[in-house]
């Protein structure tokens, strides 16, 4: 389990406070919120990119960000919104950069790595794409590519920052049928999305934030409601029930008056 307790972070004029979660094995918990709402923040902080106030995450009571780098890299993968990389590498190079981690210091990747990569790659429906530069990609394939190298890691907790955002609806879709298919293997997500449809669909719980704070935690059936969204995005929405899953559409007039 992975346990989230009171992260603290600020930015100076944009704070984190109290963010307490915990994500169990094979649960998919998703950050839903405005922009500029603190997200993205919450997710860099768990993984360590941040340096929260206090230790605050942990895995099976371990203390995440005391591991060392190694053991963290099988217990978590990080997918940014999106990432440049300094050399022009090839999509197949990209992915095996995901293994940096596990091999030795003077070591360079081997086959064996570079057939996990391509299954990877697989799993996504890339592998015709393996040699082409990468900065060659639409932002969709690079999105796509930058979860491969996540996956390559094989981690037990994956942390993807709007995994959708570049998508079209079927890939949307797909990259979501995987985090769910993942999680049937055990493999837990915590996620940021904007779409509160695919964020009721695909989570098991949500965390609606607002201002740096989690607003609301539940089951989707908890929290994608009319009250809860209309506080949190400060706007008027209807909630639908259709086959078990919340369904949101706009509320008010469609013509942009509140
Ligand atoms: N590097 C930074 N330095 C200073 N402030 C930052 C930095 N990155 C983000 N912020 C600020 O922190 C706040 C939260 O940003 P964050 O990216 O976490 O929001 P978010 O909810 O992920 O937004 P979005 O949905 O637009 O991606 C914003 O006010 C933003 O301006």
């Amino acid at each position: 389990m992975l346990e989230v307790r009171g992260l603290a972070f600020s930015y100076g004029d944009f704070s984190i406070e109290g963010v307490t979660l915990e994500v169990k094995e094979g649960e998919v918990v998703t950050l839903l919120g405005p922009n500029g709402s603190g997200k993205t923040t919450i997710l860099k902080a768990i993984y360590g990119l941040l340096k929260p106030k206090e230790r605050c995450v942990f895995i099976d009571g371990r203390d995440f960000h005391e591991l060392p780098i190694r053991e963290r890299a099988k217990l978590a993968g990080y997918v940014p919104q999106s990432h440049t990389p300094p050399f022009p590498y090839t999509v197949l190079d990209v992915v095996v950069t995901g293994l940096a981690s596990q091999l030795g210091p003077f070591e360079s990747p081997g086959k064996e790595h570079y057939e996990k990569a391509l299954e990877k790659l697989g799993l996504l429906g890339l592998e015709r794409f393996k040699d082409k530069p990468y900065t060659q990609l639409s932002g969709g394939q690079m999105q796509l590519v930058l979860i491969a190298r996540a996956l390559v890691q094989e981690p037990r907790f994956l942390l993807l920052d709007e995994p959708t955002a570049h998508l079209d609806f079927k890939n949307q879709v797909k990259v979501l049928g995987m985090v769910r298919r993942l999680a049937r293997e055990g493999i837990s997500t915590i996620m940021t999305l904007h779409d509160p449809n695919l964020t009721s669909v695909y989570s098991d719980r949500v965390a609606l934030v607002k201002g740096g704070r989690i607003a609301a935690i539940g089951e989707p059936k908890e929290v994608i409601r009319e009250d809860v969204l209309e506080e949190v995005y400060g706007m008027p929405v209807s909630v639908l029930e259709f086959n078990g899953f919340r369904l949101v559409i706009p509320g008010g007039e469609l013509n942009g008056a509140d």
